[in-house]
């Protein structure tokens, strides 16, 4: 790019002149997001505004447009961060998650709304899925599913008695950490983190605190929150909240597997239209009888639908009754799922669209 002779002077110069053009390009988009603002319907609360699948397209195009040297994740955070910022002219979004401020639900809200949201921490999944119900949050980001530990109960069960929506997911990768107050690893008597995350760093724990006393709290953050006031406590959380909470890093990357991915949910009120590469959720519930589960994956094969993940839990509808949670490739828009949709529906004894929405994004 440069030959070896440019001077840091000369590049510098060259690095402000590309900033001066970005950054009227950011605010020449900015203005036409509030023309689209406008043609939306002046003085509409931020909800109404907000369209995931025209987001979803704009970032796969800067995906199919990257030619590094960054890498697609990079490039997706900076325009997402710069559709949020234009999104928040109005007034920004409210998402609610699994707080406190720190845990990876809210990086997971950073990487799905950008830093321009307004993100309203809570005490607990219940209270995610209840605090959208009632409105007072816009959007909610739940945990769903870690690629080792497998499906969270909690946030299935959530959709058996509730009427949220599924408008998004999103992929994060979990790098765990090990922090304290004193910041010594000879001193911890006792380690604090969520459930799932004692799961995931159940080798590294094994073979270098053996013995130590491991208790499960609500969220990673509020380990942290508590190793505050202890020298021999030691805390498992990300990198985020460690730092949020002053503690010393004592290790990181302590999870049993490299790939650690957890899949989070945006659950809202409403549908979205389709955006090109969506992926559907349904529920269905079936009453316990021989082929049961055969006549409810039959017409997917029938009309060409791609299964993605198939989960079942009992339905607290009734003794005997089992819900399936059901990810299929395509939105219920489509003629195929339509089709599907339709044949299923004579033979189970309920059937609910939880949402079709992009998928996730890098
Ligand atoms: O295209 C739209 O509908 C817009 O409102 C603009 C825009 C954007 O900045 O690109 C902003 C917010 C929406 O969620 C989607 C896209």
């Amino acid at each position: 790019m440069t030959d070896t002779k440019t001077s840091l002077p000369e590049v510098r110069e060259r690095i402000d002149s590309i900033d001066r053009q970005i950054q009227e390009l950011i605010s020449e988009r900015a203005n036409w997001a509030q023309e689209v603002a406008k043609v939306k319907g002046e003085g509409l609360s931020a909800i109404d505004y907000y369209r995931p699948e025209r987001e979803a397209h704009v970032l796969r195009m800067v995906v199919d447009r990257n030619k590094g040297p960054l890498p697609d994740a990079e490039m997706v955070r900076l325009f997402r961060e710069i559709m949020s910022s234009c999104l928040a002219q109005e007034d920004p979004l409210k998402i609610g998650y699994l707080g406190p401020e720190g845990t990876f639900s809210e990086q997971a809200v950073r990487k799905h709304f950008g830093h321009a949201a307004y993100g309203l921490p809570l005490g607990s999944i219940e209270e995610v899925f209840q605090e959208v119900a009632a409105g007072h949050a816009d959007f909610g980001v739940v945990p769903v599913e870690n690629s080792g530990q497998g499906m969270i109960q909690v946030t299935l069960d959530m959709f058996l008695t509730s009427d949220a929506r599924i408008c998004g997911e999103v992929e994060l990768r979990v790098h765990q950490c090990l922090h304290s107050m004193a910041g010594k690893l000879e001193n911890i008597k006792r380690v604090y983190a969520h459930a799932q995350s004692l799961q995931q760093c159940k080798t590294w724990l094994r073979m270098n605190l053996p013995g130590v006393e491991c208790e499960a709290v609500s969220s990673n953050a509020e380990a942290a929150r508590l190793a505050r006031h202890a020298d021999d406590v030691g805390a498992i959380a990300g990198e985020t909240a460690g730092k949020v909470y002053g503690l010393k890093t004592l290790a990181t990357g302590i999870e049993d597997r490299a790939d650690n991915t957890t899949r989070f949910l945006v659950i809202g009120r409403s549908l979205f239209p389709p955006s090109g590469n969506d992926r559907t959720s349904l529920l269905i519930t079936v009453n316990d009888k021989p082929g049961a589960l055969y006549d409810v994956l039959s017409p997917f094969a029938r009309h060409d639908v791609s299964l993605n993940r198939i989960e079942s839990r009992p339905a607290h509808s009734g003794k005997w009754q089992y819900a399936f949670f059901i990810d299929v490739s395509g939105h219920i828009n489509d003629e195929a799922l339509q089709g599907a949709v339709k044949d299923i529906e004579q033979s189970v004894a309920q059937l609910r669209v939880l949402g079709s929405y992009p998928v996730a994004l890098p």
